[in-house]
């Protein structure tokens, strides 16, 4: 792998390889853009086949929080940390404090929170180490899990879709083959159960799919044939890359609205999707749920303004199916413009010079 070609290619600001041998702590942290504040992104702990692909995991998805806080129309820039080991095993207090001092480090340019494989317990150690942290504790006066809010906006995004595509927003009757019922689809399934939607779910952990027939009388599914259920929604909410060659001509659906991060493997398969006419809510615009509530921590958190600010997820979807309709493009194209319009407009703003920039971040030091 050629880094700097890499890094290059998408205008990556910077790129941190943080090491420490006693606790274990392997990590990349990627900042992909700062043009409209801070970098914040969640740190993923995952059991990377190779160095590289580790790499390559932290770069996609801190340009996705670019363009996901962009469209969120948050101050804040895209950075994403990934840990490589299993979060079943590999954790101490140790490594997390090591890497809590490594962002204290970069002095703000990048502010952390949970992703797949960390916890809520993982950012308060880092937080014994930084301010920079965001997702810990309610005892700290902060927002907690992030997981319930991302679903709540999911929801808001996938009844935008299904207004786009049935010409109604409701999910009564619907339909909805969920891949991954773990923290965020869990509590997406228990809106839309409550709204009378029919769940078929699968997951490769046996208990959380057990969780959601127990409490949303779902129906299950082998993980190989989530792709083949005949239904009205396909909702990824596992990992990335699962619309890909293999999987996009399977799919039954009309509409695709779930919370992973990089559903598409590559660009051409969101061309697939719109020339199938299948109603495609863009991954980084339906699932900024989480990172919204963790960036009100950054006012004083604010539960109801929080909330308040998802909810807008549901006319942010629909504005794209409205660009995406104007310009003759596909959705996730229209989600890029809508971002990069935003950082770029700011980015000619700030040719005005001042002694002083507003600090944007309005953390309490501790
Ligand atoms: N937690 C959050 O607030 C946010 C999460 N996301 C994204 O949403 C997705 C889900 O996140 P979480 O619910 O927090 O993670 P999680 O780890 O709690 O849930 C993922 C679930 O998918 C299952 N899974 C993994 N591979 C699978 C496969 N091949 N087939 C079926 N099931 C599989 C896992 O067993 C697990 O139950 C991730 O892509 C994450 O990056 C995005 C924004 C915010
Ligand atoms: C706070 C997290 C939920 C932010 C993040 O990393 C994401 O949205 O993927």
């Amino acid at each position: 792998m050629k880094i700097f070609d890499e890094l290059q290619q998408y205008d990556y600001e910077q790129l941190i390889f943080c090491q420490d041998r006693e606790s274990g702590l392997k990590a990349v942290i990627a900042i992909h853009d700062t043009t409209l504040g801070p970098a914040l992104g969640g740190t993923r702990m995952w059991t990377y086949a190779s160095e590289e692909e580790a790499v390559i995991d932290a770069l996609r998805l801190a340009k996705g929080m670019t363009y996901k806080n962009a469209a969120a129309g948050l101050n804040l820039g895209g950075g994403k940390t990934v840990i490589i080991g299993d979060p079943r095993k590999d954790k101490n207090e140790a490594m997390f404090r090591a890497f809590g001092r490594f962002i204290q480090g970069l002095n703000g340019r990048y502010i952390t929170a949970e992703d797949v494989g960390t916890t809520v317990e993982d950012m308060d150690l880092i937080h014994e180490e930084t301010r920079y942290v965001t997702g810990i504790s309610p005892a700290f006066g902060s927002s907690g899990n992030p997981s319930p809010v991302t679903a709540y906006g999911c929801y808001m995004g996938m009844k935008a879709a299904a207004k786009e595509a049935f010409g109604d927003d409701s999910l009564k009757g619907k339909t909805i083959a969920v891949q991954g019922v773990g923290n965020v689809a869990y509590h997406m399934c228990q809106y839309l159960h409550e709204e009378g939607a029919k769940l078929v779910v699968t997951d490769i952990n046996q208990e959380n799919m057990e969780r959601a027939v127990r409490d949303f009388e779902a129906e299950t599914v082998d993980p190989e044939q989530i792709y083949d259920v005949d239904c009205d929604i396909f909702s990824p909410c596992a990992l990335g890359a699962i619309i890909n060659d293999d999987t996009i001509n399977r799919l039954q659906c009309k509409v695709i609205a779930g919370s992973a991060n990089n559903q598409l493997k590559d660009a051409e398969h969101g061309d697939i999707l719109h020339e199938k006419g299948v109603v495609y809510a863009p991954d980084y615009v339906i699932n900024a749920g989480g990172v919204i509530n963790v960036a009100d921590e950054l006012l004083g958190y604010n539960r109801d303004r929080a909330y308040k600010k998802v909810e807008g997820i549901y006319q942010t979807i629909l504005r794209i199916f409205e660009i995406s309709k104007r310009d003759g493009i596909p959705s996730y194209k229209a989600a890029d413009r809508m971002a990069e319009e935003r950082i770029q407009s700011l980015h000619r703003s700030r040719k005005t010079f001042l002694t002083e920039e507003r600090n944007l971040l309005n953390i309490k030091t501790r």
